[in-house]
């Protein structure tokens, strides 16, 4: 069973056509990353699914149970890290986490909940002095409180260091691992790549692709940018280097010495294979593989992926 079936969801906000016929599927027990630019229209399908907002047109499905008609049941059964939620400043740690137990009427522990968090120093300290950062931190205890099924994360590093951006994609995993289904948006690429079975790239509040983080690379097909400094380089050489199977484009730069640079998809043996039998002698060489943002930036801006 999906643990999120979004079907042809439309959203307009007056003349804004926020979401135009979304459709996709999350499947239940993968951690599926939720991916697109600011505006893109990633927590407006937040909002429907947790029915904070009602679609123009469509449906949405939640652990089997329609969006609408049950919402209370769906967000008993699913922890939450709304994006720009402030906490309370008035309230400690202990206190907020209290009042989300008490809400789930679950029997968590406040203290073993941030001490997952890495916040239970400051379990009795008010959250108005606290950090951003450490604000993040407590609504991510408050979202694991009751053992979701189902944990819905809107941009979750927002205000985290590195650190603490990986401390939260190790609870993700152990999430996943206890068999919680994790949907995380995200405008930054490289923080779904090591936690995400697959992602969804939304564009203009459109699903553009959905794949592998290794399926996307692939599809747009960035492969390696090889730059190779020769001593010297004729027209043929470079028409014959354009033909090779797995090039797709190859350019010189700079005169003396130049440097050839070709975009190759599979193996770059042949590049230099080829130069080494016209005798032409290579005095060093770099390659640069397509980086995840490079394959992000060609779905959300339609520019051609190379790697640089
Ligand atoms: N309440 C609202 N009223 C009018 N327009 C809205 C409203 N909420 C969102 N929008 C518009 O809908 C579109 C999608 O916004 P949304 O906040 O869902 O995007 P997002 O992907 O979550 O962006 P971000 O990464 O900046 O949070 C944007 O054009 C936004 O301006």
């Amino acid at each position: 069973m999906p643990a999120i079936t979004v079907d042809n969801l439309t959203k307009s906000y007056g003349q804004t056509l926020a979401l135009e016929d979304l459709s996709f599927q999350v499947q239940e027990g993968e951690v599926f990353g939720f991916l697109g630019p600011n505006g893109a229209g990633k927590s407006t399908t937040i909002n429907v699914i947790l029915d904070f907002i009602r679609p123009t047109a469509g449906r949405v499905e939640v652990l089997g149970l329609d969006a609408q008609a049950n919402s209370r049941e769906i967000r008993s059964r699913t922890g939450v890290l709304p994006e720009g939620v402030e906490t309370y400043d008035r309230l400690t740690a202990r206190q907020h986490l209290e009042f989300a137990i008490d809400s789930k009427g679950s029997d968590d522990d406040p203290e073993a909940l941030l001490e997952r968090v890495g916040l239970v120093d400051a379990i009795d300290k008010k959250a108005g002095g606290f950090s951003k950062g450490m604000s993040q931190r407590l609504m991510l205890a408050m979202a694991l409180v009751g053992q979701p099924d189902l944990l819905i994360l809107d941009e979750p590093s927002t205000g985290l260091d590195p650190n603490g951006a990986r401390e939260m994609r190790e609870i993700v995993r152990e999430e996943n691992e206890r068999g919680a289904t994790v949907f995380f948006s995200s405008h930054i690429m490289e923080q779904v790549e090591a936690v995400c079975d697959r992602v969804g790239i939304l564009r203009d509040g459109e699903m553009v692709a959905v794949d592998t983080v290794e399926g996307l690379r692939d599809s747009v097909g960035g492969g390696t940018t090889l730059r190779v400094t020769v001593d010297r380089l004729d027209d043929d050489t470079l028409q014959v280097v354009r033909s090779l199977p797995d090039v797709s484009d190859a350019t010189v730069e700079g005169r003396n010495p130049p440097v050839l640079v070709v975009q190759v998809q599979g193996s770059k043996t042949a590049v230099l294979g080829e130069l080494e039998d016209r005798g032409i002698e290579v005095k060093d060489f770099t390659t640069r593989e397509a980086s995840l943002e490079d394959v992000f930036q060609s779905y959300t801006t339609g520019t051609e992926v190379h790697a640089r």
